[in-house]
């Protein structure tokens, strides 16, 4: 982003130099040529990794240009709007509480700017035309900048709202959705089901022995079979059928429009597709337990019986399908 800053500044001023240079203003194409010189630099300092000595570049050259431009060519040519700019960038992105201190300064200077070219008048005015030319300019660009910087700061907001979002509905580690995710998707799903009649099925699967895994391989060995098993269970599920991880080892997944025979075949497909090993990961099983969902009942009636499910799967060996 500052890099992109310093290139449309820089090439606003060639724009002003070769303005100034047709105006036969030489201070000013001379203060213009500085003013490439720092864009010039602070790129090279991004690239050199050093943003901090880079923004603060800028800022001298947006303070120094407001100022020289204002005392050449007077007040009205309103090279001082520029200065407005660093109101929104100190307020938004300030995070160490200097915002206050910083605007007040930034006022300080403005009105003492203001104060100074009024006493000593413009030292190399242009004709009244060219200055209103300037004038015309600076509005317009100094409005087109303001417009870009809200988009930008906007965007900022988005992004971070979708951040928060996603990390409040989903699960850390495996991306799935997390557990009071899956509750509201699965009203919404109970809820559809009751109005169409449709079969609702419900599937709890728990990976055998983890504790050994973890305690064989490590924890961070544990963490990626967790990752890789939930990618399989989203790989053998369709998009409309809703997965978690309900905790720890455990995942759960409410399957729409699927009778018993059906979700019996998921079961069993997600089962196998587990059980074969991934590379360079321990081989690991799936115990499962499903329900159909009665439409009458609520979420947590159908977990409690998937769950016996899943528990008589694992009192009868493990890596096996019960039905609940
Ligand atoms: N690596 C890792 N381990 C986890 C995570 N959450 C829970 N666990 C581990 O999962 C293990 C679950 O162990 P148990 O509840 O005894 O179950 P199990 O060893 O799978 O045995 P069974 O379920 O009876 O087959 C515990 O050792 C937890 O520490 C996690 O996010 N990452």
């Amino acid at each position: 982003m500052t890099r992109r800053v310093t290139v449309i500044a820089a090439a606003i001023d060639a724009g002003y130099l070769l303005l100034f240079a047709a105006l036969g203003s030489l201070p000013m194409s001379l203060v213009n040529l500085a003013s490439l010189a720092m864009y010039g630099t602070a790129w090279w300092l991004i690239g050199q990794r050093r943003n901090r000595a880079a923004l603060l570049l800028i800022w001298a050259e947006v303070l120094l240009h407001a100022a020289l431009g204002s005392l050449l060519l007077g007040w009205d040519s309103g090279f001082h709007y520029y200065l407005l700019l660093f109101i929104p960038a100190i307020v938004i992105a300030n995070t160490r509480g200097y915002a206050v201190p910083l605007v007040g300064g930034l006022l300080v200077y403005y009105l003492g700017l203001r104060a100074v070219c009024d006493a000593v008048g413009a030292l190399q005015p242009l004709g009244a035309g060219a200055t209103r030319l300037v004038l015309w300019l600076h509005v317009c660009i100094v409005f087109g900048m303001f417009a870009s910087i809200s988009a930008f700061y906007r965007r900022s907001i988005l992004v971070a709202e979708q951040r928060l979002v996603r990390q409040a509905s989903s699960d850390g580690l495996t991306g799935l959705a997390n557990r009071s995710h899956f509750q509201a998707l699965a009203a919404t799903e109970i809820a559809r089901a009751r109005r169409h009649g449709q079969p609702l099925a419900l599937l709890i699967a728990d990976i055998d022995h983890f504790k050994a895994v973890n305690d064989r391989h490590g924890h961070g060995t544990g963490d990626r079979v967790l990752v890789e098993v939930g990618q399989r269970l989203k790989a053998g599920l369709r998009e409309i059928d809703a997965l978690a991880r309900w905790g720890g080892e455990e995942f759960v997944a409410m399957l729409p429009d699927c009778p018993p025979e059906r979700t019996a075949q998921v079961a069993e497909r997600l089962r196998a597709t587990v059980a074969t090993p991934a590379p360079g990961l321990p081989p690991v099983t799936l115990s499962i337990g499903t329900t159909q969902v009665d439409p009458a009942e609520d979420l947590d009636a159908a977990l409690r019986r998937a769950d016996a499910a899943l528990y008589a799967s694992k009192a009868a060996g493990r890596d096996r399908v019960s039905r609940g």
